[in-house]
């Protein structure tokens, strides 16, 4: 924490309920007579937008889960397609700098907000969300944050607080922003000791990028070149394309109907890419949707067996490879269940993980996720890998991979892997094989890719979601 974060800025707001009893009581009347989300377009939207913010920060929700268009929450399911894409932009923004926006609130307060507080906190995230970093008006940022307050019985005493600390926040974000993002952390302590543990000189480039939203890399079935000229993009080291975010969906992006290509982060195509050969060959995913490898597996000409224990994951697997082409069988099981007396040549486990390396894409990761996930999913991990590697026929091969940046869940589980399986021995990627990835391959022979590399000098092309894989081959 830097020096004078805490420091009352000069004429700093009082906590207290600063709404005289008189307007109260009058906004106490209009909102038990009907619901102001009625009467103001777009106050649903910060509502849902606090909700949900609420529900990650507070209780540990996962955003993917909330923001599910079958399965999430209704909150956030019952709006509107426009504001749907509001609430999700708001919800990255606010997630990707709660620090600085957390920062910035307490500055202009005179005392802590205190910890029973927390619907207020949420409002005032949102409101400073659009205020510091979205295309949202000022005026109607703060209006709409001073109503959602007087909306809310548990907040109504401090409408006029919020008024006024995001009224002051629209004056001197210019002046402020800058300092106060310079000397706060980016992430929560446990998020950023860890990285900086693990990658020392590079942390800091890597915590500069998980906050910056990620490119959108497509794996093309062939003709990267045509594909780049098509969609606007470039071709990376990994033959992926990559793209700017456009501004509608993907699907509506030529060649997505036709099947020619999916949204795959250019490191999560490595791990299939790795195997010596997989044409012909029999091949087990065992934890393998949405289907991306599975893709890659099938297109390189693999008999591919693609299990997951997730039934409406695995349907959305076969939509995937439906919308492909791709032909492959699938199993609803679980990886530790699968039994294959025959084996296979060769198994992917691209097994579940704390998903740290793409906090670009998921910022709720840090606030959802901790230490002892990473433990108890280092654990699960170790338990597929010995699994796994029963199922690969002598002389077959096993990759590993996952989308952690931690060590835990990558190098030091598999080096334990090894001292107790001397059967298992690590074929070694060859650093040439991506030319400008050469510095993803570690001492060992693995891959481990992370968000400062692939830099370019338009932000928005530059990055890599965290990934570690390795190919282990067994005698
Ligand atoms: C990281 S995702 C896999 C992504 C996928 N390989 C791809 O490239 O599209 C992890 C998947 O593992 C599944 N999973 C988690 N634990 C599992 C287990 N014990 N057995 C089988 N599947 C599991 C989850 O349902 C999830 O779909």
């Amino acid at each position: 924490m830097g020096p004078g974060r805490n420091a009352p800025a000069q004429g700093a707001l009082v906590l207290t309920g600063t709404r005289p009893n008189r307007q109260r009581r009058k906004s106490q009347k209009s909102y038990s007579r009907r619901d102001p989300a009625d009467l103001k377009p777009g106050l649903a939207a910060r509502q849902a937008a606090a909700r949900l913010l609420s529900a990650v920060t507070e209780s540990r929700a996962s955003l993917d889960g909330l923001l599910d268009p079958a399965g999430g929450n209704p909150a956030f399911t019952g709006l509107g397609e426009q504001d749907r894409l509001l609430v999700r932009a708001i919800l990255l923004s606010a997630l990707r700098h709660l620090q600085v926006i957390d920062a910035f609130i307490d500055r202009l307060v005179d005392n802590p907000l205190p910890e029973g507080a927390k619907a207020l906190r949420q409002v005032l995230r949102v409101g400073a969300a659009q205020i510091l970093y979205l295309d949202v008006p000022d005026r109607a940022a703060v209006d709409l944050a001073v109503t959602q307050a007087d909306s809310d019985p548990r907040n109504r005493r401090f409408a006029g607080l919020v008024n006024a600390l995001l009224r002051r926040m629209t004056r001197e974000k210019e002046m402020l922003l800058p300092e106060i993002a310079a000397i706060t952390p980016d992430f929560p302590d446990w998020f950023e000791s860890r990285l900086r543990a693990a990658y020392k000189s590079e942390a800091e480039a890597i915590l500069s990028m998980l906050s910056q939203p990620p490119a959108i890399d497509v794996t093309v079935k062939d003709d990267p070149g045509g594909w780049a000229e098509k969609l606007g993009g470039v071709v990376l080291p990994t033959g992926s394309v990559r793209i700017a975010r456009p501004d509608g969906p993907v699907s509506g992006l030529p060649g997505f109907d036709a099947g020619a290509w999916w949204v795959q982060d250019a490191a999560a195509s490595l791990p299939a890419q790795m195997f010596s050969r997989l044409e012909g060959l029999e091949i087990a995913d065992l934890c393998a949707a949405p289907g991306g490898k599975t893709a890659q597996l099938a297109l390189a000409g693999a008999r591919v067996t693609a299990c997951d224990q997730s039934a409406t994951r695995l349907e959305r697997l076969r939509g995937n490879l439906a919308r492909l082409g791709l032909d492959v069988s699938t199993q609803l099981t679980r990886a530790q269940d699968l039994i294959a007396p025959e084996g296979f040549d060769g198994v992917l486990l691209d097994a579940p993980c704390s998903s740290t390396g793409t906090v670009r894409r998921h910022p709720d990761i840090p606030y959802t996720k901790g230490p002892d996930d990473i433990m108890r999913l280092a654990r699960v991990q170790r338990d597929l890998l010995d699994h796994a590697a029963g199922l690969v026929r002598p002389g077959g091969e096993l990759v590993f991979s996952n989308c952690s940046l931690d060590p835990e869940e990558g190098e030091e589980m598999v080096a334990g892997f090894l001292s107790d399986h001397p059967a298992w021995t690590i074929r070694p990627m060859d650093g040439s094989r991506w030319p400008g990835l050469e510095n993803a391959i570690t001492a060992k022979g693995e891959i481990r890719t992370h968000p400062a590399m692939l830099a370019d000098e338009d932000p928005r092309l530059a990055g890599l979601d965290g990934f570690y894989a390795v190919l282990l081959a067994r005698q």
